[in-house]
């Protein structure tokens, strides 16, 4: 793939007018290439001991290709250096993308490579402790990363998660048949996002909001508004006063308010319950901090469990063999746990079900989440090295660099996943295990010094819904016609910032693609 200095300004003058801001934010184009003019990565030089192939070009457009069209622009730097790694500038900071065991290893490895300090900067959607806590000192975000990841931890535990299953279940539940109704056609993205929001909201914070239809509409608002605020020109300035910046603060004003309430609510209470608030009130937190880890956790799981169950049923859809495996792995759980008689509703008989079989009971269900997982998860992770210049792979990192590793790397190399695009849950099954052929061959859910906190609760919610809707529901894959599909649905790789999250890709290329569902059971 290649571009041109107008392409780039014509996609950024059409960018703007679409957004009807074209005149106020004129001044800052001007600014920017101004900034990128003066920070222009020189042509390769080298090479020498630790060279890095510089690929070159104003950073400022190549700042903009990296939030516009990370994938493709990863993949364009690699092709052009021929090797293993390349770097480039976004505005003052330097990037250096790298592919391959060797780096993977030492991308999740390495104890100088700062997660947080990597998203800091470069991803704008997720709230940072200095939108949230207007007073006091800004905290070191490497030590607010590890204060949030230890809370996660303490929610998403085995004692909270059990008795929280008939609860989400009643959840969905009622969602389904008031949103959905027995006789469908949904956009999957849309509804099922909006059903995993509430449980993640269930979980986080308390019953009072959970069963607040009014206020979960709100928090939902608030939260897609604060998303959409994440545009490449907020993600490269975010001090510029545009409409992205006004809209992140009004999102971010608005869900703080809506979490407020009910953290009074819950400190006020005259007894304690084992929700989350609860928790996080018991141990001492400050409403401040608390509010800080709800808004965290909605932003790091809502986008990636949704995006995983939405691209689920859609790859179930397309797969008969799947889908009807899945469909009688589900029926025996029920068979096997439930004593509640049928007449009482689906999610009271899935209510009988403990989590551990949850767990353990459903092996090819959890061998499609995996494959889904692969082909849907392509995108571009970030440390920032903030300790001494490391090696890796035979290219110095310097102190202050930030590095990248695109994960298609692993989960799209032919090297590892022979055919990598075909959809092959069996891929993971003992005897094949194609993911052992190199280090870290699957960092789905994270690696290393990384690993995802909430993926107990991602894989419970994920499977929640899948039991009531292939045990609930006749479906299928259709398009805007009703008619199905002539392609299948793939990942739009460059989809990632959009989502909200940087290590997923969430809309499917081309559609729309609908559900049509048809209720069997109730
Ligand atoms: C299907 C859903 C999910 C997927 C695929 C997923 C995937 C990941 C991945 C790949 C990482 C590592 C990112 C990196 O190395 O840069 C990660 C980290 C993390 N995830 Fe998830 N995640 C999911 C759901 C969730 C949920 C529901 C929560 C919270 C309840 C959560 C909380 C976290 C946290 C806190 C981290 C950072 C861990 C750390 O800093 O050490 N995730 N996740």
């Amino acid at each position: 793939m290649s571009w041109s200095i107008q392409d780039t300004f014509g996609s950024l003058a059409r960018y703007l007018q679409n957004g009807g801001v074209f005149s106020s934010l004129f001044l800052y184009v001007i600014i920017a290439a101004f900034i990128g003019f003066l920070s222009t990565s020189v042509s390769p030089h080298g090479p020498e001991e630790g060279f890095v192939y510089d690929i070159g070009g104003f950073s400022i457009f190549n700042a903009w290709k990296f939030f516009t069209k990370r994938y493709d622009f990863v993949q364009a730097g690699f092709r052009k250096s021929g090797g293993r790694t390349f770097q480039f500038k976004v505005l003052q900071h330097r990037i250096i993308a790298m592919a391959g065991e060797a780096s993977r290893k030492a991308f999740f490895n390495e104890p100088g490579l700062s997660f947080s300090e990597g998203y800091k900067i470069l991803l704008g959607g997720a709230p940072q402790s200095k939108d949230i806590v207007r007073t006091g000192e800004e905290i070191p975000s490497d030590v607010e990363e590890a204060e949030f990841v230890k809370q996660v931890s303490s929610l998403v535990r085995r004692d909270r998660l059990e008795p929280a299953i008939p609860l989400l279940l009643e959840d969905l539940h009622t969602r389904l048949t008031n949103d959905w109704g027995h006789k469908c056609r949904i956009e999957p993205f849309k509804y099922v996002r909006e059903a995993i929001f509430q449980m993640t909201v269930r979980l986080s914070s308390c019953q009072e909001l959970a069963e607040d239809r009014k206020s979960i509409d709100d928090l939902m608002a608030s939260y897609s508004a604060l998303e959409r605020s994440a545009t490449p020109v907020s993600q490269l300035l975010p001090w510029f006063p545009g409409p992205a910046k006004k809209s992140r603060e009004k999102a971010t004003t608005k869900l703080f308010t809506i979490l407020h309430k009910f953290v009074m609510l819950r400190r006020h209470a005259s007894s304690t319950t084992t929700d989350a608030i609860d928790v996080l009130i018991g141990k001492g937190h400050g409403d401040q901090s608390i509010i800080g880890t709800i808004m965290k956790t909605l932003f790091a799981g809502v986008s990636t469990t949704s995006a995983i169950a939405s691209w689920t049923l859609l790859r179930l859809a397309s797969n008969q063999r799947w889908k009807h495996k899945s469909i009688e792995e589900y029926k025996a759980l029920v068979e096997r746990h439930s004593t509640t008689p049928a007449r009482s509703g689906l999610q009271k008989r899935l209510s009988d079900v403990p989590l551990t079989a949850w767990e353990e009971e459903l092996p090819s269900t959890d061998l499609v989440i995996r494959e889904t997982i692969r082909l849907t998860s392509a995108g571009s992770i970030i440390r920032r090295n903030m300790q001494n210049d490391i090696t890796v792979d035979g290219a110095i990192v310097r102190r202050g660099n930030f590095v990248t590793y695109q994960v298609a790397d692993a989960h799209l190399n032919p090297e590892i996943y022979p055919d990598p695009l075909r959809f092959d849950p069996e891929r993971f099954v003992h005897g094949r295990e194609e993911d052992q052929r190199e280090a870290f061959g699957f960092v789905g859910w994270g690696a290393g010094r990384h690993p995802c906190v909430g993926m107990r609760a991602a894989k419970l919610e994920i499977k929640l819904l899948l039991g009531l809707i292939l045990l609930g529901y006749e479906y299928e894959l259709v398009d805007e016609s009703g008619n199905h599909p002539k392609e299948l649905p793939v990942p739009d790789k460059n989809d990632n910032h959009q989502a909200g999250c940087i290590y997923l890709s969430a809309l499917p290329l081309g559609g729309p693609y609908f559900l049509k569902l048809t209720r069997v059971v109730d």
